[in-house]
C-alpha cells in the first residue's frame, strides 16, 4: 500500500495565508495588531532555530513580534519579572517561554508566572484544566496542530482505536485527552497510551487505527510494529547526523521507509508535525488579540 504522506508543511501554508488575512481585517477594521513575544534563555541550538522560525512566522504574518534572548546563567528571578512585565504589556497577547529551560530554572514556576489569557502555548494549568473539561481555551500548539492534520487529512477519528507513545506535557498526555473528548470534528476515539512503563509495547501499536509516536528517540516504531492501513503521525524531531554542508539530518521516532509501507497515512520528518507547531502557536495568538479586544474568540 502506497501511503498518503499528510504534509504539515503544505497545510501550515494553507492556515497561515488565512490567517494573514485576518491579521489584515483585525488591523484595518479593529485598530487590533497581534502581539507575541518569544523568550530564549542560552543558546541550544534547535531551540535557537525554533524561535528563529516563530519569530519569521510572525513577521510575516503582519504580527507585533519581539524576540527576547537571554543568558543561559540568567536568573529565575529575572526571568519570571521579565515575564510580569510582558503580562503588563497590553500590545503583547501572547507569551511563550521556549522549553526547556536551563536546569536553575524551574519550569514549572516559569509557566505559571504567564498570564492565562496570555498563555499561546495552553501550557498554564488554567489553560489545561479548561481543557479536559472542554472548555473554551488556549490548546497547546502540537496536539492542535496533529487534530487540524488529521481533520484535513479526513481521518474518521471517532470510534478509532488510537495508540499515544508517550506521555508528555507537551505532547501526549494533551493529545489523548484531545482525542478521547466528545468534540467535533476530530474526537470520540478510543485512546491508549504508552509510555516507558508499558509491559507489552507492540501489543498496542499493532492494534492501533491511528498511531501517535511522541517517544522522543529515533525511529522507535517499526513497520512490524503495526498493522496494515495505519495513520501515523510522527512528533519525533531527532538530529542524527550533519551533511557534507553542515545542515541537520532529521528524522522521526517513526522508521518512515519501513512504516510507509503498511500505513493508510503518514506524517514525513522534516515537514510533518513541526511546521504545524508553530502555525497553531500564530492561531494562538491571533485568537488571544481577538479575545483581549473583545472580539468573538475561540479561546474564551
Ligand atoms: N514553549 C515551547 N517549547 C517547546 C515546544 C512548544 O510547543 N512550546 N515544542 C517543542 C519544539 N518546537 C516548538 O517550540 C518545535 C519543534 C519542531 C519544529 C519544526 O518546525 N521542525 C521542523 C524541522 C526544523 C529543524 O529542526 O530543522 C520539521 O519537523 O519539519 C518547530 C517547533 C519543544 N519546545
Amino acid at each position: 500500500m502506497a501511503a498518503k504522506i499528510i504534509s504539515g508543511k503544505e497545510i501550515s501554508q494553507q492556515i497561515r495565508e488565512k490567517l494573514k488575512k485576518e491579521v489584515q481585517e483585525l488591523k484595518e477594521k479593529h485598530g487590533v495588531t497581534p502581539g507575541l513575544v518569544t523568550i530564549l534563555v542560552g543558546e541550544n541550538p534547535a531551540s535557537v532555530s525554533y524561535v528563529t522560525a516563530k519569530q519569521r512566522t510572525a513577521h510575516d504574518l503582519g504580527f507585533h513580534s519581539v524576540q527576547e534572548n537571554l543568558p543561559e546563567d540568567v536568573s529565575e528571578e529575572n526571568l519570571l519579572s521579565l515575564i510580569k512585565k510582558y503580562n503588563e504589556d497590553p500590545t503583547i497577547h501572547g507569551i511563550l517561554v521556549q522549553l526547556p529551560l536551563p536546569k536553575h530554572i524551574s519550569e514549572q514556576k516559569v509557566i505559571y508566572a504567564i498570564d492565562p489569557r496570555k498563555d499561546v502555548d495552553g501550557f498554564h494549568p488554567v489553560n489545561v484544566g479548561k481543557m479536559v473539561i472542554g472548555e473554551p481555551c488556549f490548546i497547546p500548539c502540537t496536539p492542535a496542530g496533529i487534530l487540524e492534520m488529521l481533520a484535513r487529512a479526513d481521518v474518521e477519528v471517532s470510534g478509532a482505536e488510537v495508540v499515544v507513545v508517550g506521555r508528555s506535557n507537551i505532547v501526549g498526555k494533551p493529545v489523548a485527552i484531545l482525542l478521547m473528548q466528545k468534540r467535533k470534528p476530530v474526537g470520540n476515539a478510543t485512546v491508549t497510551v504508552c509510555h516507558t512503563g508499558t509491559k507489552d509495547m507492540l501489543f498496542h501499536t499493532k492494534r492501533a487505527d491511528i498511531l501517535i509516536v511522541a517517544a522522543g528517540r529515533p525511529k522507535v516504531v517499526t513497520g512490524d510494529m503495526v498493522k496494515e492501513g495505519v495513520v501515523v503521525i510522527d512528533v519525533g524531531v531527532n538530529r542524527i547526523g550533519t551533511t557534507p554542508e553542515g545542515k541537520a539530518i532529521l528524522c522521526g521516532d517513526v522508521d518512515f521507509d519501513s512504516v510507509k509501507e503498511k500505513a493508510a497515512a503518514i506524517t514525513p520528518v522534516p515537514g510533518g508535525v513541526g511546521p504545524m507547531t508553530i502555525t497553531m502557536l500564530m492561531k494562538n495568538t491571533v485568537e488571544a488579540a481577538k479575545m483581549w479586544a473583545g472580539l468573538p474568540s475561540e479561546v474564551g
